[in-house]
């Protein structure tokens, strides 16, 4: 019988553990108890938090009024809480992972499966890292992903959503997690295309601080759904360059046109970011997570960032003119209203970015094309001035170059 560990217990981890151990319960195959790893804290009370989840089977911080099920136990000591588990699930906030994988490097057990429902990735020296491979390599396992548009707090209320998981080749295994994740609330779906079901849920974190921008500046519909549209693009087209096998087919999952249409209308990365641009970019992200969330964690400004390092790094800025004004924005670089600019310029070479994979299909090089092609399939559209002309036109010049460079963040147990 498969034993099964939670690496992770905020929003969204206390959310996966309940859906988990309404189902171990009823599954033979697997251990009825769901073992979740707390970063343990001490609640202004004075209590720890692993104390309170156990005596109230709620997590009274991030996941205040549901129960998560009386097989939840949670463990503040990550060692203990991975060392007898056959299928590891990993939901943390993306900038702790790498401190929690170096902790656990040889002290997973054997054999073990993983799945990452983290949207997020690292960048590192060496070019861009998907979270699933950073454990994959650290721990020597397997690890698929799941991820769907699943606005954690919808989901503790058992409404209606849908989830898709990512393997590469082991279908049977991805078979065993839909199993362990699907209720009637929750409907999951297996595709082999592991780099584009995560790249889906990385990016569109990206896009919905872009909606939260054009909710505080008070756009309208119109124009959120012009952002959406053209970061739907892009997730695309950074997808393809990253990995050409990304299946455009995977966009049309729950992965990626719905959790990009749930985070844009409802998420924390909206709302955060509406608040940062209803302060005129005047009051910090960190500021504002901190009031707002409450100590849940923003993705998509670290990602904007990580992914402009990787932009900037291939020379690819003008391509992504969403992301890249995201990350300006976010950095105070460029203010809130130059999320949506008009000019006449390069849209049309995001189309030919989308090409990029199916040149690569036929080994075609990809460069030359960019370069000299004029395909034109242009719709009209929100145009995108290149990030240096919008500084220019505000008078600012341009920083450093950005380096690749990783910042890791430590786990500090407590
Ligand atoms: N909340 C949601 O609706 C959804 C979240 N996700 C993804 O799930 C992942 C995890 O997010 P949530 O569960 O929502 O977390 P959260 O943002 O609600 O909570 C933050 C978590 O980080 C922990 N933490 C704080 N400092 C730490 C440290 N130094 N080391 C290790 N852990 C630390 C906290 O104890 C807490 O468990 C993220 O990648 C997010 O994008 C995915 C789908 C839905
Ligand atoms: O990923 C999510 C929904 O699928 C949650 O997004 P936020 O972190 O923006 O709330």
């Amino acid at each position: 019988m498969s034993k099964v560990t939670v690496v992770g217990s905020g929003n969204w981890g206390s959310v996966a553990a309940k859906l988990i151990a309404s189902n171990t319960l009823k599954l033979k195959n697997f251990n009825d108890e769901v073992r979740m790893w707390v970063f343990e804290e001490t609640l202004p009370g004075g209590e720890k938090l692993t104390e309170v989840i156990n005596q109230t089977n709620e997590n009274v911080k991030y996941l205040p009024g549901i129960k998560l099920g009386k097989n939840v136990i949670a463990d503040p000591n990550l060692e203990n809480a991975v060392k007898d588990a056959d299928m590891l699930v990993f939901v943390s906030p993306h900038q702790f992972m790498e401190g929690i994988c170096k902790l656990l490097i040889g002290k997973i057990k054997a054999g073990a499966e993983g799945i990452s429902l983290i949207k997020g990735m690292e960048v590192k020296k060496e070019g861009p890292c998907m979270i699933s491979t950073l454990i994959s390599n650290q721990l020597e396992i397997n690890c698929s992903v799941l991820m769907g548009a699943n606005i954690a707090n919808e989901i503790a209320m058992e409404k209606f959503s849908e989830a898709t998981v990512g393997y590469s080749q082991h279908k049977e295994v991805a078979e065993r997690w839909v199993q362990l994740f699907t209720t009637p609330y929750f409907i999951v779906t297996a595709v082999d295309d592991v780099e584009g079901v995560e790249l889906c849920g990385t990016l569109k974190n990206i896009v919905a601080i872009a909606a939260g921008f054009v909710d505080g500046l008070e756009m309208g519909n119109n124009t959120k759904a012009a952002i959406m549209r053209l970061g739907l693009k892009e997730m695309m087209a950074f997808s393809k360059l990253l990995f050409p096998s990304v299946k455009d087919s995977t966009f049309f999952e729950s992965c990626g046109v719905a959790d990009l249409i749930t985070t844009c209308m409802g998420g924390r990365n909206r709302k955060v970011a509406e608040a940062y641009a209803t302060n005129g970019g005047k009051r910090s992200f960190e500021e504002l997570e901190e009031e707002l969330l409450k100590g849940q964690k923003l993705q998509g400004v670290l990602t904007a960032k990580e992914v402009y390092e990787v932009l900037s790094h291939h020379g690819w800025l003008e391509m992504f003119p969403l992301f890249s004004s995201v990350n300006l924005i976010s950095q105070g670089r460029l203010p809130p209203s130059a999320i949506v600019e008009h000019s006449d310029n390069k849209s049309s070479m995001i189309h030919n970015v989308l090409w990029h994979g199916l040149l690569h299909a036929f080994n075609l090089p990809l460069l030359p094309f960019i370069r000299h092609s004029h395909v034109s399939m242009r719709a009209p559209s929100i145009r995108y001035r290149s990030v240096q002309e919008l500084e220019a036109s505000r008078g600012r010049t341009r920083g450093p170059k950005l380096a690749i460079t990783h910042s890791s963040y430590s786990v500090v147990q407590g």
